[in-house]
């Protein structure tokens, strides 16, 4: 690969500061070739400035004569700017993962889904490493197409300002009504709503740097668990037993029939450990649990193990946290 190959970034929205997820693709990207980022709307000029800090040259807009949120249609529209590109990179999302997937067959690229490292391989490739079946394997996935695509899981690096800012260009592109309509496939979107994070129930559980989880050792009582991530700023999460008994939502629940995380730090409070847990979070970078067990599974995957009773040990925690951050 040459430092002269274009790395695209795929990013749903440039009307408002990006995400942290968004740089860090962004920051992956500088070490591939000389990025370009690529959205279905007009960057906004105080996100031009925050793509020209983290030294992106180049924004390319997708002017779609139609409804870019159909997959068919964003891939489509993708295919008008992958031409001598060695690498696109997108966040992990559902929807992102089969644009990408259809891109994959428009365009006959490679591709990897939820990577959580992605590097420069030997001879130009691009490698994606991951974590799949419950956590027990590790894959390293050379993709060896002129172009590779990959989706990638959010903390897979930090994101960090470039050493030379850049002005970016702006260009746009138009995708006509008729291509666009072609690649719908007959299927017309009908309404689209967008369920905005509250942003006073703290970040997203699949993107959060932070995330503390309870599970039945909790008895239902969740406030030690919420004071622990309020304190840090974390996401909270659960386990599926806590999710039956109706005690939590399930938009909290970890693991195979639940989210998948991979944050910086997972703290598991009354967890056990059981492989349906841990296959939706054994890439966190690091792993506390607190248990009352010293004998619980949980032990075994751990970075940090605490022995004690979750109720003693989270607010002693959190009240350490908030003290010494003032
Ligand atoms: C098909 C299928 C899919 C599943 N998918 C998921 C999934 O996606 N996610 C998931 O989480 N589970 C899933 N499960 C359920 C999973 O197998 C386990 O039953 C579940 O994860 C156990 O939850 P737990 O750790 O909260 O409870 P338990 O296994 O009961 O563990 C509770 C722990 O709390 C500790 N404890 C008790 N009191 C305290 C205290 N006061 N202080 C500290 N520690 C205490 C105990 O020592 C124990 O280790 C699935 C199961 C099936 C069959």
């Amino acid at each position: 690969m040459t430092s002269t190959s274009t790395a695209l970034v795929l990013v749903d929205s440039l009307a408002e500061p990006l995400r942290d997820a968004d740089l860090e693709l962004v920051t992956i990207a500088r070490d591939l070739g000389v990025v370009a980022v690529v959205s279905f709307d007009a960057p906004a000029p105080a996100t031009l400035d925050q793509l020209g800090a983290y030294g992106v040259a180049r924004v390319v807009e997708l002017a779609v004569d139609g409804e870019p949120h159909l997959t068919g249609v964003a891939a489509q529209a993708l295919t008008h700017v992958t031409d001598g590109a060695r690498v696109l990179l997108a966040r992990a999302t559902f929807a992102h993962k089969e644009v990408l997937a259809r891109l994959a067959l428009l365009s006959g690229a490679g591709l990897v889904i939820d990577a959580a490292q992605v590097r420069e391989g030997d001879g130009g490739s691009v490698v994606g490493a991951k974590r799949v079946f419950a956590g027990t394997w590790d894959l390293v996935c050379e993709v060896r197409t002129p172009l590779a695509l990959l989706t990638v899981r959010p903390n897979s690096v930090r994101p960090s300002e470039a050493s030379d800012p850049t002005t970016p260009s702006v260009e746009k592109v138009d995708v006509p009504a008729e291509e666009a309509s072609a690649a719908a496939g007959g299927v017309r979107l009908v309404s689209r709503t967008v369920h905005e994070i509250d942003a006073e129930a703290g970040p997203a559980l699949a993107e959060a740097a932070y995330v503390v989880a309870g599970g039945r050792g909790t008895g239902g009582d969740f406030a030690p668990v919420r004071e622990l991530a309020d304190a840090l700023g974390a996401a909270v999460g659960s386990t599926r037993d806590c999710v039956d008994e109706g005690w939590i939502e399930h938009d909290t629940q970890i693991g195979q029939t639940g989210v998948t995380i991979s944050p910086r730090l997972y703290i598991g409070a009354g967890i056990s450990g059981a492989p349906h847990h841990r296959g939706g979070m054994q890439a966190s970078e690091v792993i506390v649990a607190v248990n009352s067990d010293p004998e619980c599974p949980i032990f075994e995957i751990c970075d940090f193990a605490v022995v004690g009773d979750l109720a003693t040990v989270l607010p002693q925690a959190a009240a350490a946290i908030r003290e010494r951050r003032g």
